[in-house]
C-alpha cells in the first residue's frame, strides 16, 4: 500500500485513521462531498467530458462567513447533483519546528499570501475542474500543522471553494466562473471569530486578540479586502439569503445548459448516430464491434440455456452465474502481462513456464448487477482489492446517475492508478450507460484505457455497444453471449410484481435477455 494514504484500501481515508483526542476535537470538517441527487453524464458520446466543474470562489475576512454562504449556496440548490466545498485552509504549508514554536506562541503570520501553497491549491483544483480525483492535504488548525494523511475527493459538477486568499492569485482566478466576496464588519468578524476559535481551534482569548492584531487585522486591509475588485457580486456578512438566491439560481441555470441527453441516444444508436462510423443496429456485424465473445461451446450453451430460463431457481440462478463468471474471469485474464519463467519441478527437471507480471490488479463492480460477477471474479484473481460503483437510472429521465464510488487505493492515486489493470464487472451491457460511466470514472483517474478490461455475461448487438466502442476503443470487452435485440419495454412479470420502480415506466431490456440479474442473483 502506498505511503501517501493509509486507512482501509477502499475507503475515504481522512476519517479513518487514528486521530489524537485534541486533533479529532478541533479538526475542522471543511472540505465535504454534498451528493444529493447523484452525477449525471459529464461526458460526451465520444466518451469526453462535456466541460469542466462549474467552480464558485467565495473570499472574505476571517469569521465574514465564506464557509456559511458555501453551505448556503448549497443548500438553496437543492435537487442537484455532487458538489465539492474544498477549503483554502487545507493548503496551509507544512511547518518547520520553529515555526511551530513561533504559531503556538501566535507569532506566525497565517494572513499572508506566503502561508499558503498557492500552486499546490491550483494544482488540486484544476485537477477536480478537469472532472479528475485529487487528494488534498488534511490541516489541523490545533497543531498548526499539515498532517500525513490526505483526503481523496472526486466527482463533482459544482466546486465551491473558500478562503481569505481564494481571490488573491491570478492563477486560481482564471480557474473560477463566479467570484463572490463576502463584505462584512470588522467587529462582527473579530467577534465570530473569538467564538469560533475558542470552541472549534482550541484557542485562547488573549492569544486570539493577540493574533489578530498582529496579523490578521492588517492582512485582511492589506491583501484580502483590496481583492474584493475581482468579485462578480459582493455578498454582505449577514442577511444574505437574498444574495444567495441569486448565486444558486445563477448556478442552476449554468447547469441546465450543460445538461446531456445520454441514455436515450445510446439506447437506439442507428436513430441518433446514422451516418457516424460505427453507428450500430441489430444486424450490426459482430465483428466490427470488436466483441471477445467466449467459444460457444455446448457446455457454455448449456449455462446460458439455464440462467436464461425464468422457471430456473435463485439457486440455480446463482451457482450457473459463479460458474459462468469464473470462466469469463479466466478468459480476460489473457489481456494481463505474462512473462516466461523457468521452474523446477519436484522431480528436479527445468520446465519453461509464463508468470504473471502486473503490479496492480483490481476489480470495480458496477452494482448492483455487477455483483454477480465478484464471486467468480475473487475465484480466478484472489487477494485483490474490489471496489464498487452504484449507477442508476433518473426516475424522471432515465439519465444515468452516479451515485456512490467506493475505489480500491490503486484507482484513487494516479501514479498508481497509471500502472493498474482494472477488471470492470457488470452483468450485461445494454444501452451501455452504466459501463460508459464506468469507464470514463477509471480515465478520469488515470487509468489507461488498454488496461480496462469489462467482463459481462451479455452484450447487445443492437443497443449503446457500438457507441461505446467507437468512444473507448482500447477497452477489451469480454462477454459471454451476444443478444440482438435492445427494445423499450418492461420486462415479464416485472409490473405483475407490483415492483414500485417499475410501475407506469419503461425501461430499455434486451432480448432474449436473462432478465434483472441482480435482482434474480440476490433476491
Ligand atoms: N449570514 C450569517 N448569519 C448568521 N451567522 C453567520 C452568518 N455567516 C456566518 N455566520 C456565523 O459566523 C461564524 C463564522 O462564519 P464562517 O462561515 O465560519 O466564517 P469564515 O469561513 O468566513 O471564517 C459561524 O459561527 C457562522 O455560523
Ligand atoms: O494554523 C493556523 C492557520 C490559520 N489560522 C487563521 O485562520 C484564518 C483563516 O481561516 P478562516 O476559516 O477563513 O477564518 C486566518 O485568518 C489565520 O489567521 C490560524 O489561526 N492558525
Amino acid at each position: 500500500m502506498s505511503s501517501e494514504l493509509s486507512g482501509d484500501d477502499l475507503t475515504s481515508v481522512a476519517s479513518t485513521l487514528p486521530v489524537s483526542p485534541t486533533r479529532d476535537r478541533f479538526q475542522p470538517k471543511k472540505n465535504t462531498v454534498l451528493v444529493s441527487h447523484g452525477r449525471p453524464p459529464w461526458y460526451d458520446e465520444d466518451g469526453k467530458p462535456t466541460g469542466d466543474a462549474y467552480v464558485v470562489a467565495v473570499s472574505g475576512g476571517s469569521g465574514s462567513g465564506k464557509t456559511h454562504v458555501a453551505r448556503q449556496i448549497v443548500k438553496s440548490l437543492g435537487s442537484i447533483p455532487t458538489v465539492i466545498i474544498l477549503s483554502q485552509d487545507s493548503f496551509y504549508k507544512y511547518h518547520s519546528p520553529e515555526e511551530l514554536e513561533l504559531a503556538h506562541a501566535n507569532k506566525l503570520d497565517f494572513d499572508h499570501p506566503d502561508a499558503i501553497d498557492m500552486p499546490m491549491f491550483a494544482a488540486c483544483l484544476a485537477d477536480l475542474k478537469a472532472c479528475k480525483q485529487s487528494n488534498i492535504p488534511v490541516y489541523s488548525f490545533a497543531e498548526h500543522q499539515r498532517l500525513e494523511e490526505k483526503k481523496y475527493l472526486y466527482g463533482a459538477t459544482i466546486i465551491i471553494t473558500e478562503g481569505i486568499m481564494a481571490l488573491h492569485d491570478p492563477v486560481l482566478r482564471a480557474l473560477y466562473d463566479l467570484k463572490v466576496f463576502v463584505q462584512c464588519d470588522s467587529d462582527l468578524m473579530l467577534a465570530r471569530r473569538l467564538q469560533r476559535d475558542v470552541k472549534e481551534r482550541g484557542r485562547s482569548v488573549d492569544g486570539i486578540l493577540d493574533q489578530y492584531l498582529r496579523f490578521v487585522k492588517p492582512s485582511y486591509d492589506n491583501f484580502v479586502r483590496p481583492t474584493a475588485a475581482y468579485a462578480d457580486i459582493i455578498v454582505p456578512g449577514s442577511n444574505n439569503t437574498v444574495a444567495i438566491e441569486l448565486i444558486s439560481a445563477h448556478i442552476r441555470r449554468q447547469l441546465q445548459q450543460r445538461a446531456n441527453q445520454f441514455r436515450q441516444k445510446l439506447a437506439i444508436p442507428h436513430l441518433y448516430f446514422n451516418g457516424r462510423s460505427g453507428a450500430s443496429t441489430p444486424d450490426s456485424r459482430l465483428e466490427d464491434l470488436d466483441l471477445q465473445v467466449l467459444p460457444q461451446t455446448p457446455q457454455l450453451k448449456g449455462i446460458f440455456t439455464i440462467l436464461r430460463s425464468n422457471s430456473t431457481s435463485r439457486q440455480d440462478f446463482v451457482f450457473f452465474a459463479d460458474r459462468l463468471s469464473t470462466i469469463l474471469v479466466e478468459h480476460a485474464q489473457q489481456y494481463l502481462p505474462y512473462f516466461p519463467k523457468t521452474i523446477t519441478t519436484p522431480v528436479g527437471v527445468e520446465s519453461h513456464g509464463q508468470i504473471l507480471n502486473a503490479k496492480h490488479i483490481c476489480g470495480v463492480s458496477i452494482l448492483r448487477s455487477g455483483g454477480a460477477l465478484e464471486r467468480g471474479f475473487r475465484r480466478v484473481i484472489n487477494d485483490v482489492p474490489v471496489g464498487s460503483l452504484l449507477v442508476q437510472s433518473d426516475a424522471k429521465t432515465s439519465e444515468p446517475l452516479l451515485l456512490h464510488a467506493m475505489l480500491p487505493v490503486c484507482v484513487k492515486l494516479r501514479h498508481l492508478a497509471k500502472e493498474s489493470w482494472v477488471f470492470l464487472l457488470d452483468a450485461q451491457i445494454g444501452t451501455a450507460a452504466a459501463a460508459f460511466m464506468a469507464i470514463r470514472i477509471l480515465l478520469d483517474h488515470g487509468v489507461r484505457e488498454e488496461r480496462i478490461i469489462f467482463v459481462t455475461f451479455l452484450v447487445a448487438r443492437g443497443g449503446g455497444v457500438s457507441v461505446l466502442r467507437r468512444a473507448f476503443p482500447r477497452v477489451k470487452i469480454v462477454c459471454g453471449a451476444v443478444d440482438d435485440l435492445m427494445q423499450e419495454g418492461w420486462l415479464e412479470g416485472y409490473r405483475a410484481e407490483g415492483n414500485p420502480e417499475g410501475l407506469g415506466r419503461k425501461i430499455w431490456v434486451m432480448q432474449p435477455g436473462m432478465g434483472q440479474i441482480g435482482d434474480r442473483y440476490y433476491l
